[in-house]
């Protein structure tokens, strides 16, 4: 996706930790038109597998997955990362690790929402090692859902977690791929893949 690549060379910020800060487009402030086209673009590769719910984790996630929902016609569900009082029992639960906020967090999703039948597209903002999506996969699994395919706006390919995921056996589509970030050479961002 053209118009994100070239953002993410214009905003992209390199942090300590190998973090790439792209608040002014994914993760802070939304750009709309830049958003649409997110959804217009996964919408348009996943919707072949005919899914029935975009699924995403608050919140980063929630504002590419609506538009790819609003696209596609279907539900959107995002995992909690804290149960409220209202969520349904029973919940599927998984954790993962915060790569922005460090530590353990705990993902909800209530059986009210999810469950067998369902036919799931999960979209995220970024996949790094892939450990966030392995979490919402196994709470997918555990609903008795069925996983068609992961999609990410920003791959850090050099993290390898699109390798790690290998086994879950869908689609991976993500719409632009951080090569390499270093002082020397900056922000290597290609097209998403
Ligand atoms: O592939 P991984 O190594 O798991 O990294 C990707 C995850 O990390 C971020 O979550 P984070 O909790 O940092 O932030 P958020 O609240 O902005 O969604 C991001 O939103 C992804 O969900
Ligand atoms: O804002 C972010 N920047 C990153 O580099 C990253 N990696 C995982 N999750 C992330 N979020």
């Amino acid at each position: 996706m053209q118009a994100l690549v070239e953002a993410i060379r214009e905003q992209g910020v390199i942090l300590p930790g190998g973090i790439l800060k792209v608040d002014g487009l994914v993760n802070h402030q939304l750009l709309p038109h830049l958003t649409r086209e997110m959804g217009e673009r996964f919408a348009a590769g996943f919707a072949p597998l005919k899914p029935n719910k975009v699924v995403t984790i608050e919140v980063s996630g929630i504002a590419p997955a609506l538009a790819t929902a609003l696209v596609l016609n279907v539900p959107l569900v995002y995992a909690r990362k804290k149960k409220p009082i209202t969520m349904q029992e029973p919940t599927f639960t998984a954790q993962s690790l915060s790569r922005t906020k460090g530590g353990a967090v705990d993902l909800f999703v209530s059986s009210e929402y999810l469950g067998p039948g369902d036919r799931v597209v999960v979209i995220d903002d970024f996949l790094a090692s892939g450990g966030t999506l392995r979490a919402l996969a196994g709470i997918i699994a555990l609903s008795g859902a069925e996983l068609l395919g992961l999609g990410c706006v920003i791959e850090k390919g050099f993290e390898e977690g699109r390798a790690r995921l290998a086994d879950l056996n869908v689609p991976i589509l993500t719409l632009a791929n951080i090569v390499r970030m270093n002082e020397a050479e900056g922000v290597v961002v290609e097209a998403g893949r």
